[in-house]
């Protein structure tokens, strides 16, 4: 099957409560097959009621939102909202706290099992997204309520990969967790998105951005003020201000380096860094 584009044209939304601003005014975007999209912006811009229309939890007020061939407007039937969800997979925020099964495979054999598949399918899916978020195959059958924080996080995204999702939607998945078990997850987020997953990841951690993202979208006010490569978002202080985004020099510079080749593990020394360039380009730090 052809990896599904995301094609947002003049999306527009507005709570039934909402007597303000819409949460979502005139908003255009598209996502290429196997992108990785950082989405940023001040709180209350709009970024979960966007991935929330793409994963066909609710119709735009005007406009169109279209996954693969999958089209839904204002008028779409439930059934088409449905189909969206094929291709999607979202991780809410904190999603731990909709773990409910007895068994922790169980918890990943939910939405597996809703689609359809046969047991045999179910279960090679539940053993793959355990391994996939770094969890022992024993695990399927203990309770999730017995694992910390961290490890629960991982058991409810496992729940999500369980599907196979074409487009993978993650709303700050590492809020709250340390700084090591972060980075587990970002590694395994980077593994699914090299195996040619489309990542839209919601992160007010700028870090993450320049590390991992290939396309960054700024919302502010429900607004789409900006899409570009971390590059062109991060050249220009003035815009990062006017758009609340805190990115600190060294998270400036990390991205560059990035796009110079050299690998940046987080709690890398500055010598095993200047190694890396000096080897890269082909002489001695120091000399
Ligand atoms: N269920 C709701 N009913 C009414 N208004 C809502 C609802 N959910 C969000 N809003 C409003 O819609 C706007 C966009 O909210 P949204 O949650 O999409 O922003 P966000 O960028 O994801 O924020 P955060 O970073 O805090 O998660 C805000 O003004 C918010 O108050």
């Amino acid at each position: 099957m052809d990896m599904p584009a995301v094609v947002i044209k003049n999306v527009s939304f507005n709570y039934s409560s909402q007597t303000k601003r819409p949460a979502l005014d005139n908003v255009s975007l598209q996502i290429a097959p196997g992108s990785f999209v950082g989405i940023v912006g001040h709180t209350g811009s709009g970024k979960s009621t966007l991935v929330s229309l793409i994963d066909g939890l609710g119709r735009p007020t005007s406009g169109q939102i279209q996954v693969g061939d999958v089209v839904v407007d204002a008028q779409s039937s439930a059934t088409d909202l449905a189909k969206l969800r094929h291709h999607v997979g979202y991780v809410f925020q904190f999603p731990e706290q909709q773990l409910f099964a007895e068994t922790i495979g169980q918890d990943i054999a939910f939405g597996p099992t809703n689609l359809g598949w046969s047991a045999d399918r179910v279960q090679a899916a539940v053993s793959d997204a355990l391994r996939m978020v770094d969890l022992p195959a024993e695990f399927a059958k203990r309770s999730p309520f017995a694992l910390s924080g961290g490890q629960m996080r991982r058991v409810a995204i496992a729940g999500v990969l369980a599907m196979h999702p074409a487009i993978l939607i993650l709303d700050e998945p590492t809020a709250g967790l340390d700084a090591a078990v972060t980075h587990r997850l970002m590694a395994n987020i980077a593994k699914l998105h090299v195996a040619g997953t489309t990542i839209l990841l919601i992160t007010h951690q700028m870090d993450q951005v320049a590390q991992y993202a290939d396309q960054v979208v700024v919302m502010n006010q429900g607004r789409l003020v900006k899409s570009a490569s971390p590059r062109e978002i991060f050249a220009d202080p003035a815009f990062l201000m006017a758009n609340h985004l805190n990115v600190p020099p060294a998270v400036a510079i990390s991205h560059r380096l990035r796009d110079a080749g050299l690998a940046i593990a987080p709690a890398m020394s500055i010598d095993a860094l200047a190694d890396q360039l000096a080897a890269k380009l082909g002489g001695t730090p120091g000399e």
